[in-house]
């Protein structure tokens, strides 16, 4: 769980003011998510989640809330940001970056089904085509100069040489990949199961947008498909692999590039996952409830792509 930042009723309901959204009714801090501080937060105008962000820039984030404003307003299912009665969508919080997004209804599925899988593939596509006409620009935070950076780092600090070994053949290999070379676009780059809510098995919302960036499709495709699609002992369903790539491919064509890179592409975003979680466990964050997250889980994905050849695109 992850409350880093506590916000007090007085606090709260004098940060609501700003918005016409009505009296404050209750609030509650999440337990999930890693990166932020969220609150679901009631008011007589309906269900909001406030997120105080911990690690990101003021100036950062206009791109991440105007990306969820052009998405929600074209129907894709994301949180239309709150605006203020001065008409922002960011505004300070103790001392922190902070925005109220419309709480969304579902809840996330630990174990997908083949239609809820479906569903995630065809929304993916439909995001990264509804996105195309998004004007904002933000580099990949977590992309190719940062695993290899953080991957250097990670290999000196460990005590365990098979880590070390790993990291560096790992990064040694991912040289040969040119990611910007593939068809690129704005990604979500987070569409992890817990980024996702269902109503059954009707996707009713696509959230945490705060590492969306621009950065190679397929590359999102992958960061998707290895959460979704593989076992907790590192093995790949298949069927779920089948289920979420071919509803995908329903609303984007491959490209022989991409066909080309998907193997390794595979690895990078198992790389980047690897890589996150085990610099959390290796310098953990102060904070009233972290909930840090099994590098070990990644670690057995990226081994697995190193082995076996994926299905085909
Ligand atoms: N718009 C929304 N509607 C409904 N629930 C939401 C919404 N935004 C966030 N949540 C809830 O808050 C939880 C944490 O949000 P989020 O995933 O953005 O956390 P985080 O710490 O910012 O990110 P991360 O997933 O990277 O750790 C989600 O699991 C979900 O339960
Ligand atoms: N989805 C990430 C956390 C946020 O980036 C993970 O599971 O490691």
């Amino acid at each position: 769980m992850s409350v880093f930042t506590k916000v007090s009723h007085t606090q709260l309901r004098r940060f609501l003011k700003q918005y016409p959204v009505g009296a404050l009714i209750g609030f509650q801090g999440i337990g999930e998510g890693v990166e932020n501080t969220n609150y679901f937060v009631d008011t007589e105008d309906g269900r909001w989640v406030l997120t105080l962000f911990e690690r990101l820039n003021y100036a950062d984030l206009p791109f991440f809330l105007g990306l969820m404003d052009h998405l929600a307003s074209r129907g894709f299912v994301s949180a239309m940001p709150a605006r203020t009665h001065d008409g922002r969508n960011l505004v300070t919080l103790q001392a922190k970056p902070a925005a109220l997004v419309r709480r969304l209804v579902g809840q996330s599925v630990l174990f997908p089904n083949l239609e809820q899988c479906s569903q995630v593939g065809r929304a993916l596509g439909e995001l990264h085509v509804a996105a195309q006409s998004y004007a904002g620009h933000c580099d990949n935070s977590r992309g190719a100069l940062w695993r290899e950076q953080t991957g250097r780092l990670l290999a000196r600090k460990t005590r365990e040489a098979s880590i070390r070994r790993l990291i560096e053949d790992e990064l040694a290999q991912q040289m040969s990949i040119e990611l910007d070379a593939l068809p690129q676009g704005v990604i979500h780059a987070d569409l992890f199961r817990d980024n996702v809510l269902f109503v059954d098995d009707r996707l009713t919302g696509v959230i945490d947008f705060y590492y969306a960036c621009n950065d190679a499709l397929i590359y999102d495709l992958a960061v998707t498909v290895n959460d979704w699609c593989f076992e907790p002992d590192g093995t790949l369903n298949p069927a779920r692999w089948d289920a979420l790539v071919g509803a995908y491919r329903s609303r984007r064509e491959f490209t022989e590039a991409e066909r080309a890179a998907w193997p390794l592409v595979l690895r990078a975003a198992a790389l980047r996952f690897w890589l996150s979680r085990l610099y959390d466990w290796m310098f953990p964050r102060e904070g009233d409830v972290v909930h840090v997250k099994d590098p070990d889980q990644y670690k057995r994905i990226l081994v697995h792509h190193r082995e076996q050849m994926p299905p085909a695109l």
